[in-house]
């Protein structure tokens, strides 16, 4: 596994989470992140989420980026696509609680936004919260995490 910087994030969206995901981007350069955009490059309302989540659930899972960031129309697209992925607990963000205690008690690598619901204001909560948030990795999470992971061998 390669070490992975915590500053190094990935990014996509399709068509319904474009427009947020270019502000996201700007927001996290602004913020020292070190960005790696998986897409889409530009507007195409035929496009398909999977294209663009894919790529970077399998950069979350590898290690080539420490989180992920997933945006669709809805964020539920991106989320069922992105938890294909062996390794990757991603989840749906709606409040700023789950967007930290995600990773404190399941060890959430990835949020799934939807460029449609939220805006731009709580994107950077939700964000944020996420990725200054750390594992907690008590006894009973392990627990619950291994039995995530027997089923993904
Ligand atoms: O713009 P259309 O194609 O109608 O809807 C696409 C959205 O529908 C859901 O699958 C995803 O959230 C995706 O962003």
């Amino acid at each position: 596994m390669q070490i992975k910087s915590k500053k190094k994030i990935g990014i996509c969206s399709d068509h319904g989470g474009f427009e947020l995901k270019e502000k996201i981007v700007s927001f996290l350069i602004r913020n020292n992140y070190d960005i790696i955009d998986f897409g889409a490059f530009s507007l195409d309302n035929t496009d398909d989420f999977p294209d663009f989540v894919i790529p970077l659930a399998k950069a979350v899972s590898n290690a080539e980026v420490f989180r992920g960031i997933a945006i669709c129309g809805s964020g539920v697209g991106a989320c069922i696509a992105a938890n294909k992925i062996p390794g990757v607990r991603a989840a749906l963000i709606n409040d700023y609680f789950s967007a930290h205690q995600g990773v404190e008690d399941d060890d959430m690598n990835l949020i799934c936004l939807g460029g449609r619901i939220t805006g731009f204001a709580s994107a950077e909560e939700y964000i944020l919260a996420f990725l200054k948030a750390e594992f907690i990795g008590a006894e009973r999470h392990l627990r619950r995490l291994k039995k995530i992971q027997d089923i993904e061998k």
